[in-house]
């Protein structure tokens, strides 16, 4: 059997991990061949294919990013090419199919997030074999427990918050952490709860700046005269819509670039209580880096989980953690919808009684 794999969304550590899992358990275990293609589904549309063999996973474990480069903007549905300065798009599925058959790509593995996930189906709905793999940083795949990748930005955003808390005690300020978390507030949430955090934003409650200035006063009057805010990047006030800074030019799906929260919370908290506050924005520091032994653990049941399924004939689907087993799911459930944070969910409460606020106005 000849199999492709790709990697396909924001890069996030663990990728390798997984790319390694796959060659090794197809090679050794099954005696299949695999080809990676290079920068997600472009390689598909470009021809662009690598064999894969022992000896190009040899030593990418602790790696960060992924050998086989990504894309998060191309779809072979919507295929974009710049000519004169302006992007036209056209459907290259058929290409793709092409380029599968001249192969001998008998499935492909896709690796990644919502986006990468959905093309894969839609490939699967023109007769491809498609075999999923959960990834990105945000933990936003409903079918799957977590998907590798958040771990290690958790990890990444908790050692700034807990660095963040000396200067801030020192230098009596509060500090606001943006971290990433486009549609969910994972991160936030976890890195929040773990770093001690004061007030977590996120997007799935939306804030006031009145409650994030009167739990900060709270602790004043106690003594604390420092704070710290963990904000998602897709945090919303009450009322009000995302905070953006710019476009991502041809992405119908994202077409908005998400960054700016943090500054947005330090002007109103400084014009509300003209206490003085500092931003950190984390940005893609949370998506480099080597992967923490959780992630590796987890991207390596994947490959192999993966490779098993078609191994035994899976056609569609996708390889998913619950509880204590790595199992597999129909791609198509596990595209159907986002998971967000519940706030009445046991995090949140949790958080709560840790005397966390989350910027609701009945705080206020
Ligand atoms: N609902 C959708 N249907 C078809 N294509 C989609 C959909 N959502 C996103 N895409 C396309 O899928 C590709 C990858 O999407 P995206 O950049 O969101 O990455 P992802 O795989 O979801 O990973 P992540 O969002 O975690 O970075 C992009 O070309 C995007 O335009
Ligand atoms: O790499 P880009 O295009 O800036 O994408 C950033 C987005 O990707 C993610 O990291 C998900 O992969 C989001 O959290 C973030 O909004
Ligand atoms: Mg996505």
């Amino acid at each position: 059997m000849r199999i492709g794999v790709l990697t396909g969304g924001g890069d996030c550590p663990g990728l390798n991990a997984v790319i390694r899992a796959v060659v090794k358990t197809a090679v050794t275990d099954y005696g299949m061949e695999v080809w990676g293609v290079k920068d997600g589904y472009r390689g598909l549309v470009e021809e662009e294919l690598i064999p894969l063999g022992i000896e190009q996973v040899a030593g990418i474990l602790p790696k960060g990013g992924t050998i086989l480069g990504t894309s998060n903007r191309d779809s072979p549905f919507r295929y974009g090419i710049k000519v004169n300065g302006q992007y036209v798009y056209s459907d290259q599925s058929d290409k793709v199919l092409h380029v599968i058959d001249q192969y001998k790509l008998e499935a492909l593995i896709v690796i990644g997030g919502d986006g990468t996930l959905t093309i894969g189906q839609k490939l699967s709905e023109k007769g491809v074999n498609v075999i999923g793999v959960p990834k990105t940083i945000d933990n936003d795949l409903s079918a799957t427990d977590v998907t590798f990748g958040f771990d290690t930005a958790v990890t990444t955003a908790v050692e700034a918050i807990d660095k963040l808390h000396t200067t801030a005690e020192s230098h009596h300020r509060v500090m606001i952490v943006e971290v990433m978390g486009r549609d969910a507030g994972w991160i936030a949430l976890h890195a929040g709860l773990a770093g001690g955090a004061d007030v977590i934003l996120i997007p799935e409650i939306p804030f006031t700046i009145e409650a994030a200035c009167k739990k900060i006063a709270e602790r004043n009057e106690r003594g604390r005269h420092f704070s710290i805010i963990v904000a998602a990047e897709g945090a919303v006030p009450l009322g009000g819509t995302p905070v953006t800074s710019g476009v991502n030019e041809g992405n119908i799906y994202n077409p908005l670039k998400l960054g700016g929260i943090g500054k947005f919370v330090q002007e109103k908290i400084v014009e509300l209580s003209g206490h003085e506050t500092r931003v950190t924005v984390l940005g893609h520091l949370q998506r480099g880096g080597s992967p923490t032994p959780f992630d590796r653990i987890l991207a390596t049941r994947y490959g192999t989980a993966a490779v098993r399924a078609l191994a035994r004939g899976e056609k569609v689907s996708m390889v998913c953690l619950r509880g204590q087993d790595v199992t597999t799911v129909p791609l198509i459930e596990a595209i159907k919808q986002l998971k967000q944070v519940p706030p009445q969910g046991d995090l949140v409460k949790t958080a709560k009684s840790m005397g966390i606020s989350f910027g609701e106005p009945q705080e206020s």
